[in-house]
């Protein structure tokens, strides 16, 4: 199969690298020149997935055209940020039959967006009918190493998320397909919201209790967005929910989570976004999914004081007393 990855970030780079290692004729398109002249004479990705020799069959591009010249299936892996610039430019370029996946995490500011949305807005509404969103407990760096992981490849079309599931699937990287392509969205979103909370309260130097309760409570502020949003409960109990959640929550990979524990320890916004060249997106999600809760009057409260934290100059401690006073009342999700 013809495949045709956006983004060479780790994920990006990590994701082309399973479908070229399972034999597919895959072309990852970097937005960096230097990247696209380093990974084709060294076959590895210094920028952003450094130590780790990708497959040697996986070609490199610049060329937005080049890379979905022909593709049957593209994967779209920018930050979410950049997805509607980056798919204007593709607009005329895919193939009306390519299978549209996307593994990037984020609602997009202003428009309060997910990725497929943004897709349909693009590229017309029948996108809607091959697009599939590709989420789950999965750090870049570990895919890559072909330690076991597992996703979900999630669509309103099946025979579309059975492309994606095979083209992926192989011994160490198993792929569950889902019918609730919008709920393996959000969750993938908002998790990275509830990572930096967790991270911050790791930071402050609370303790397991605490993390754990943020976990469990961000799950019922997922679920509850979900359900605004025409989402299944049960796809926040798999992968995509829960699973991404506890990950990134608790995992020292989680540039969400390290966002997080350095707020908590005290570092400004600014200083640490200024050191860092990878993407957090629930940075900019916090403000988009605080906004989305707020226009569809859902009670998100965890994800409302990590936007008062990061852009309201709120303190962090403070934010935490606050959570800890609201009304008492019985445990709902
Ligand atoms: N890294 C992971 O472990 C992982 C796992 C699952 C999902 N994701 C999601 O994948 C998406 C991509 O993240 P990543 O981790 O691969 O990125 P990264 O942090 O490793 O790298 C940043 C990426 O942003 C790109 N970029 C920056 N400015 C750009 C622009 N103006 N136009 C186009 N591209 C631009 C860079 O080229 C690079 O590909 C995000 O939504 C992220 O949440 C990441
Ligand atoms: O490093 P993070 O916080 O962007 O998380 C990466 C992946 O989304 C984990 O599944």
């Amino acid at each position: 199969m013809k495949i045709g990855v956006i983004g060479a970030g780790s994920w990006g780079t990590a994701l082309a690298n399973v479908v070229a290692a399972n034999g597919h004729e895959t072309t990852l398109w970097a937005y960096e020149p230097e990247l696209v002249a380093g990974m084709s004479a060294t076959r590895i990705n210094h920028l952003f997935l450094p130590g780790i020799e990708l497959h040697r069959g996986l070609q490199y591009t610049g060329s937005l055209s080049e890379a979905v010249q022909g593709a049957e299936l593209v994967l779209l892996v920018t930050p979410t940020q950049v997805m509607r610039g980056v798919l204007a430019s593709l607009q005329t370029e895919i193939d009306s039959s390519a299978v549209l996946a996307s593994a990037s995490k984020g609602i997009e500011l202003g428009t309060l967006c997910t990725v497929s949305q943004i897709c349909s807005q693009v590229l017309g509404e029948a996108a809607e009918q091959r697009f599939v969103a590709l989420s789950g407990p999965t750090f870049a760096k570990e895919v890559a190493l072909g330690l076991p992981s597992l996703i979900v490849a999630g669509s309103t079309n099946q025979v579309a998320a059975h492309t994606v599931q095979a083209a992926f699937s192989n011994p160490v990287f198993r792929v569950y397909t889902s019918d609730d392509a919008i709920g393996v969205e959000l969750g993938g979103a908002v998790k990275n919201v509830i990572a930096i909370a967790a991270g911050i309260s790791d930071g402050l130097g609370f303790g397991h209790n605490t993390r754990a309760a943020l976990i469990t409570r961000g799950l019922a502020e997922m679920k509850r967005l979900g359900r605004a949003m025409g989402a299944q409960d049960a796809t926040f109990a798999g992968l995509a929910g829960m699973g991404d959640l506890v990950l990134t929550c608790t995992g020292d990979l989680s540039r969400n989570r390290t966002v997080g524990v350095k707020l908590g320890q005290g570092q400004t916004l600014e200083a640490i976004m200024a050191e860092m060249r990878m993407v957090a997106e629930g940075v900019k999600s916090a403000e988009s999914v605080n906004a989305l809760a707020q226009r569809l009057e859902v009670e998100m409260p965890i994800t409302q004081k990590v936007y008062e934290i990061l852009y309201g100059n709120k303190p962090a401690r403070q934010a935490v007393l606050e959570l800890m006073s609201r009304d008492l009342k019985p445990e709902q999700a």
